[in-house]
């Protein structure tokens, strides 16, 4: 995949990435490695000039609507409560549309039950800019979520949150997984997040991206947050650590 002509950017090469439905998958690298290229072929934002992208057994030649996706900036509508934020990706999609004109009560159910999964119950009526940081970032995987997506794409969604928030959201992403068939994709550069969350962790070379290293993480779940402290975990964390610093001096 390359950006702008044929003598542009060559983000990723020979990149090939398989998960199974229903796996958490993390991918980390150096920066600038196209992590966030992957997530866009993958959702059809981008099409690359060579290969194919199926998800769900259909090639990918368009932006698909089975995926929520969260980002590291939740750009939520200032004007809108947080609840008709929320409800948003279902006045966009096609299939949404039709049925929320006339099953408008049974959606705001379902984003009330997802309000108070992440912590937020009674918050829908506020607006984005009464609420912090951290509870706009769970407001915004709420809004992720809201169309059942088959497919979940978190690209850096704790970045810019305290330690504690993150962990705290770590264990919300953690219950979300653990209770219905998602398959999850999650972009990030904290390590220790990616042991904590995936089934597998992919690691990227530097750019182009394509993958180094595919490690299965070991540990049983449902993990706890003690497993931070875990002498294993604190190995595949560094492990993983070194394997970054070698892509990027080899870049
Ligand atoms: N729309 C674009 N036009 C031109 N170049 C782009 C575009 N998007 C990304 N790139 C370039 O492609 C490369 C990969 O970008 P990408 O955002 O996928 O990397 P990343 O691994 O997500 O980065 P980071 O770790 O900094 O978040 C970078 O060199 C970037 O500058």
């Amino acid at each position: 995949m390359r950006y702008g002509g044929p003598e542009g950017t060559l983000a990723v090469s020979g990149l090939n990435v398989k998960m199974d439905r229903g796996e958490f998958v993390a991918v980390v690298g150096p920066s600038g490695c196209g992590k966030s290229t992957l997530m866009k072929l993958t959702t059809g934002l981008q099409r690359p000039q060579k290969g194919a992208v199926v998800v769900a057994g259909q090639e990918v030649t368009k932006p698909i609507s089975i995926v929520g996706m969260a980002f590291q900036n939740p750009i939520m509508l200032p004007w809108r409560t947080t609840l008709d934020n929320i409800l948003l990706p279902l006045e966009i999609v096609e299939k949404h549309r039709r049925r929320i004109r006339t099953h408008r009560k049974e959606y705001i159910e379902k984003a009330e039950h997802l309000l108070e999964l992440v912590g937020l119950k009674g918050f829908g009526p506020k607006y984005p800019w009464q609420l912090s940081g951290g509870m706009q970032q769970r407001a915004n995987l709420c809004r992720a979520l809201i169309h059942e997506p088959e497919l979940l794409m978190l690209d850096e969604p704790f970045g810019a949150l305290d330690a504690f928030t993150r962990e705290e959201l770590w264990c919300v992403i953690r219950d979300l997984h653990a209770s219905s068939d998602v398959t999850v994709m999650l972009v990030t550069h904290d390590l220790r997040e990616s042991a904590f969350l995936a089934d597998r962790i992919l690691v990227l070379s530097a750019r182009p991206g394509r993958v180094i290293a595919d490690h299965r993480v070991p540990f049983e779940r449902p993990r706890e947050l003690d497993l931070l402290f875990d002498n294993d975990f604190n190995h595949l964390v560094q492990d993983l650590h070194s394997e970054i610093a070698r892509a990027r001096d080899a870049a």
